[in-house]
């Protein structure tokens, strides 16, 4: 069954221009799909639908089958527990003034989630390969990379099923893209992913099938293998013409 469903989904800023037209996509357990296109074709705005923090103009959105209604209080907070973000820029996703154990702590307190708070950070440090004293310091403390992985330590704290990445990887040089790439692709293992991208070589390395995007709408889906061997859509096409390659045997 589809852990997210999403169903013919039209949606706009404004009412005098459409953003998303007629989008639909299914993310089941266990699948890693990238979503790809040019910069402004939507793919945050479909991110941000997906996380209910829009609402679509037309077509529906759902999680484990029950509608996804950001009006709908508890629903969203069982939600929230079990999809959860990353975004690209490591350097404003955490809050400077806290302590790296507070930060990563967050979705625990803010959904309530009543684990051993201190079990869990020490767990999801482990996870992303950071040391448990990273719990004490603070975010500035880091480099980009390990601030990634912070961001990271937080989004699955509390064992999403889902993690969406918004371009998680593009704040950051090759060496270090390509380790928090295989990181997620670690990760990827216990949960979907959907990583969001401008950068087909990363998709490629991490994702088991691809979107691509256009203008607000879906052209082309598939195997990412099968896609990039054979593009269908000439602004696939296009797009694979322009895009340097990176794969994570490039080391
Ligand atoms: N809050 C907003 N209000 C009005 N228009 C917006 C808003 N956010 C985004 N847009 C517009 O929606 C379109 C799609 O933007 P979106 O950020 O979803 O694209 P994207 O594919 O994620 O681009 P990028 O790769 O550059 O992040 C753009 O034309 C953008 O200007």
């Amino acid at each position: 069954m589809s852990l997210i469903r999403v169903d013919d989904v039209s949606f706009g800023y404004t009412a005098d221009r459409r953003i998303l037209d007629g989008v639909s996509l299914d993310i089941a357990a266990g699948d890693t799909i990238g979503l790809v296109g040019e910069s402004g074709s939507g793919k945050t705005t479909l991110l941000r639908l997906l996380l209910g923090l829009e609402r679509p103009n037309a077509g529906s959105i759902s999680f484990d089958g029950a509608p996804l209604d950001p009006g709908n209080g508890p629903f969203m907070r069982q939600f929230r527990r079990q999809a959860q973000v990353v975004f690209q820029d490591p350097y404003s996703s955490l809050d400077p003034r806290q302590r790296v154990f507070s930060i990563i702590a967050e979705p625990l307190r803010s959904l309530r989630i009543a684990s051993d708070h201190a079990v869990a950070v020490a767990s999801a440090l482990a996870a992303v390969g950071l040391d448990p004293d990273t719990a004490k310091r603070y975010p500035h403390q880091f480099s980009g990379g390990q601030r990634q992985r912070i961001a990271i330590a937080r989004a699955i704290v509390a064992k999403p099923r889902l993690l969406l990445a918004d371009e998680a990887v593009s704040a950051l040089d090759l060496t270090t893209r390509i380790r928090i790439v295989e990181l997620l692709a670690e990760l990827s293992k216990d949960m979907s992913l959907l990583f969001v991208s401008h950068d087909i070589g990363v998709v490629a390395a991490l994702c088991q099938r691809i979107v691509i995007l256009e203008h607000g709408r879906i052209v082309e889906q598939g195997e990412t293998a099968n896609v990039l061997a054979a593009p269908q859509h000439s602004y696939t096409q296009r797009l694979l013409a322009s895009v340097p390659r990176l794969t994570l045997k490039e080391t």
